[in-house]
């Protein structure tokens, strides 16, 4: 069942509209990616869905809901994760709870989420004295506090640390696994890589690809390559008839071996066949980021000249 869907989609400051023809789907329960640089529309998009902002044209349904129409009633249904700004730096997280769940008709025990997402000794701290992990954690529990069908979640782990990252991604499986269907807006590709059942890819106001992580990737038209260094001379003939085999070239003391498939194995067993010895011999695979070059023209993150 769809639970978000947004079809048509146009939001305009201006020309061109900074989000143009926008339209996808996302299932009950799962945790759907919006991934795309800087200003590529993903906040807009997402706002337009929370009923924050008006779309010019298209239709969104959230839960069968209009959300402009109906912000009233799907405010009771959707979680939405609070800007930093919002919370007073001298709110007690109990407060914050408590506040936050007072605007639900009918929602969840402040107590249990505490408990639940590692905060109960931080019951009585003052909002800024908190870590950037447990300001997530908190903001997390207010998006829950509700008792949500859907969270959206934007940026969460921006100007995290590496290890207070990976913390938030386990907490982001932990809302899936109760059920809630997860919108979550990214920056980085091996967030949606590690979370997302399906990621749409943004790129200036359009959707470039919707697929699941490994199929974008696999759609990236290009071949794996192999590269190693052989400790003894070889005749690149050993390579070029291996099965899958596209190219052999050469860089240096290095050879690149071009393939499709499951070439690998093939190319290793030719090698050990003719008793090359190699060092060095691991496949580079295909990332999302190459996925990204390949549906654009240029690299994530960098602009257009
Ligand atoms: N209220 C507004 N008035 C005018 N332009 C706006 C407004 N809000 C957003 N924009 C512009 O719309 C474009 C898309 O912004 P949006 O925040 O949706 O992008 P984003 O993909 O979320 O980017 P980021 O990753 O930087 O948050 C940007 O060029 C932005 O400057």
């Amino acid at each position: 069942m769809a639970v978000i869907e947004v079809n048509g989609l146009i939001k305009r400051y201006g020309e061109p509209p900074v989000v143009n023809e926008v339209s996808f789907s996302v299932e009950q329960g799962e945790i759907f990616g919006i991934l795309g640089p800087n200003g590529a529309g993903k906040t807009t998009t997402v706002e337009c869905a929370e009923g924050l902002r008006r779309p010019d044209s298209g239709l969104i349904r959230v839960l069968g809901l209009d959300p402009v129409r109906d912000r009233r009633e799907l405010s009771h249904q959707v979680g939405v994760q609070l800007q930093e700004s919002l919370l007073p730096e001298n709110i007690k997280v109990w407060e914050g709870l408590d506040l936050y769940a007072s605007f639900y008709r009918a929602p969840k025990d402040w107590r249990a989420l505490l408990k639940e997402w590692g905060l109960a000794d931080k019951r009585d701290s003052r909002f800024g004295t908190l870590s950037g992990g447990q300001k997530q954690r908190l903001f997390i529990a207010l998006a829950l506090v509700g008792d949500p069908k859907v969270v959206f979640l934007d940026e969460l782990t921006t100007g995290l640390d590496p290890a207070a990252r990976r913390g938030t991604w386990e907490l982001i499986k932990r809302i899936r696994a109760t059920g809630v269907t997860v919108v979550l807006v990214s920056h980085y590709m091996d967030e949606v890589e590690e979370l997302c059942d399906r990621v749409a890819v943004f790129d200036r106001g359009r959707i470039v690809a919707l697929d699941t992580p490994a199929g974008l990737i696999s759609a990236v038209d290009a071949d794996q390559q192999l590269r190693f260094r052989p400790l003894a001379p070889f005749d690149d003939a050993v390579l070029t008839g291996v099965p899958g085999v596209v190219s052999v070239t050469r860089s240096g003391d290095r050879v690149i071996v071009a393939g499709r498939g499951d070439f690998a194995g093939a190319v290793t067993s030719a090698l050990a066949r003719d008793r090359v010895p190699v060092a060095e011999l691991p496949v580079e695979q295909h990332t999302l980021d190459d996925a990204f070059v390949a549906l654009t023209g240029r690299a994530f993150g960098t602009e257009e000249i």
